[in-house]
């Protein structure tokens, strides 16, 4: 099992040093001439589980009507004890895994007091003083930066308060609380706002194709504390005093926030001050940091072990159980696809909807928008394969506000689909019209046999296709006289009005040369 009961010897330090200032150089910015930003970034990942960390409650989403999945420990009813749910436990070390760390065969789970409306119980409970996992690394897809991970701590989620504009009421609602977090800490190894956004970005992805979290920003299910620190250019050893951004909940906020937050320390050192570390929040309209609270009136949170949880053991075979059923992960899953000749925008775009590896899927393919793209292009052209994937399926579902998880087309119709293109039997308007005629109707039906059904097949354009030409041709009488008499340029107005009269279903190429031979 997970848990013993046998008692736990606590040390009340940190088990490991914490932010080795290492290596790597600053790196100069013609924004700020002179001068060198760190960040260090904690994140908040919500754990997918179907149940709350510590009881047996469901987890919610944003939609559910407030306080319906509360139970009475979430509510810290006295008498209520935690029991540890071990499904969190196993996505958490699946993550620690994904990012190299080191998986603590025993860590503990401590107390973290402050008083707010949505934390009823007046303590958070974390894991502070040993996490259970350390020591990882991401390295960043575009840049290659290793940005190190200096643990990832399995922690409460509080509940939610939102108080009236300008009256006195605070309303409450406890369904988000005691949902299970990571909350995974990095050494300040970044050195941009840019890097800190890919960082967050490679993190989601991670988190995604092991299923550990949606990791959605904008749903509250990933949130970001950005510590921030500039020092100068010249001296790359000495650090400056940080300050922590808290809860961004955009990438784009989070680069805004880091950037307007270099500015005002430069500005402040500049001045002959010092920056003062503390902690502060980001008002998105204004593009400006604030000062929540100094570290003269930082919380003292009486951290102390947790008397109702024992230590959490973990087995050697428990960890590597999980290690050898972990899927495949981003790094080597993009590589494997520029490998097939797919840029790195391609690959982005595939891998960033990329549902498909979460647990307890079920959109309407029961597959991800990788594993659609390797079905498709068995057999065919990747890049022929992936161009229809992300230019036309998903640029016509974002369209319709859809997304990849409502598609209705399956990996087999859209091979028919590129065939049907690829080997001309239909024209590649057509192709697009097919596609578009089965998201809208949500058929079933192959596209060779609605490319029949809508007349959209070459073999019937073939005697249609002279028609066509014929009555463009005495649409268009000047122009046909100009073709008739060597001007070739003006053949393109007539085959523009014979492919708007012929919807698209005539073949350019063709069209062209039945122009050609009835004109001259
Ligand atoms: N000089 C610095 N400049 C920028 N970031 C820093 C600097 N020193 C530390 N950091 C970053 O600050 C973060 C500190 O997070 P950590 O969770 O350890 O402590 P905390 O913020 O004090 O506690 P809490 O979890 O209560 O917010 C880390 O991500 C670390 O990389
Ligand atoms: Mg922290
Ligand atoms: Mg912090």
């Amino acid at each position: 099992m997970l848990a013993s009961r046998g008692r736990a010897i606590f040390k009340l330090t940190p088990c490991y040093s914490r932010y080795v200032h290492q290596s790597r150089d600053p790196i100069p910015d013609k924004r700020w001439p002179g001068w060198a930003v760190v960040v260090g970034i904690e994140v908040h990942a919500q754990i997918k589980s179907r149940e709350k960390l510590f009881s047996d409650t469901w987890t919610s989403t944003l939609s559910q009507e407030p306080n319906t999945r509360v139970s009475a420990y979430d509510a810290a009813f006295p008498g209520t004890l935690p029991r540890l749910n071990p499904k969190c436990v196993e996505l958490g070390v699946r993550t620690a895994l994904a990012l190299g760390a080191k998986v603590q065969h025993r860590s503990a789970f401590d107390r973290k007091h402050y008083f707010y409306p949505d934390l009823p119980s007046g303590y958070q409970i974390t894991q502070h003083y040993a996490p259970f996992a350390t020591n990882g690394t991401l390295r960043l897809p575009k840049s290659a930066v290793e940005v190190r991970i200096t643990q990832i701590q399995l922690e409460q989620d509080t509940g939610k308060s939102t108080s009236e504009a300008h009256g006195s009421t605070t309303y409450i609602d406890l369904n988000r609380a005691g949902t299970g977090l990571m909350e995974i800490v990095s050494e300040p190894d970044m050195r941009s706002p840019e890097e800190a956004a890919e960082y967050v970005r490679a993190l989601q992805s991670v988190l995604r194709s092991v299923g550990s979290s949606d990791g959605n920003m904008e749903q509250g299910s990933l949130r970001c504390d950005v510590n921030v620190s500039v020092h100068k250019l010249d001296k790359p050893g000495e650090f400056g005093t940080r300050c922590e951004i808290k809860n961004l909940n955009t990438i784009k906020g989070m680069t805004v926030a880091i950037t307007s937050e270099v500015l005002r320390q430069i500005q402040v050192l500049e001045n002959g001050n010092k920056v003062a570390q503390e902690t502060r929040g980001f008002d998105e309209d204004r593009a400006e940091t604030y000062t929540l609270r100094s570290k003269e009136d930082a919380p003292d949170y009486r951290y102390m072990p947790d008397p109702n949880l024992p230590p959490l053991l973990l087995k050697e075979d428990y960890v590597s159980n999980i290690r050898s059923h972990m899927p495949d992960l981003p790094g080597p899953i993009q590589a494997r696809l520029l490998n097939m000749g797919l840029t790195q925008r391609d690959t982005e775009v595939l891998m960033a909807i990329d549902s498909g590896r979460e647990v307890g899927y079920d959109g309407a393919l029961g597959q991800g928008a990788v594993a659609y793209f390797d079905t498709v292009a068995q057999g065919r052209d990747p890049k022929v394969v992936v161009n229809w994937i992300t230019h036309e399926l998903l640029g016509q579902l974002s369209h319709r506000q859809e997304t990849f998880t409502q598609n209705p087309m399956t990996a087999a119709q859209m091979g028919d689909l590129v065939d049907l293109v690829q080997s001309k039997r239909i024209t590649g308007t057509s192709g697009k019209l097919i596609l578009r005629h089965i998201l809208e109707h949500k058929t079933t039906t192959m596209p060779s046999q609605l490319a029949q059904e809508l007349l959209l097949l070459a073999a019937q354009n073939d005697d249609s296709l002279k028609q066509w030409c014929n009555e463009a041709i005495e649409a268009l009488p000047s122009e046909a006289q100009k073709v008739r008499e060597g001007n070739e340029r003006t053949l393109n107005r007539i085959l523009g009005h014979v492919m708007k009269i012929s919807r698209g279903r005539a073949n350019p190429e063709s069209a062209k040369t039945m122009l050609l031979s009835i004109l001259k």
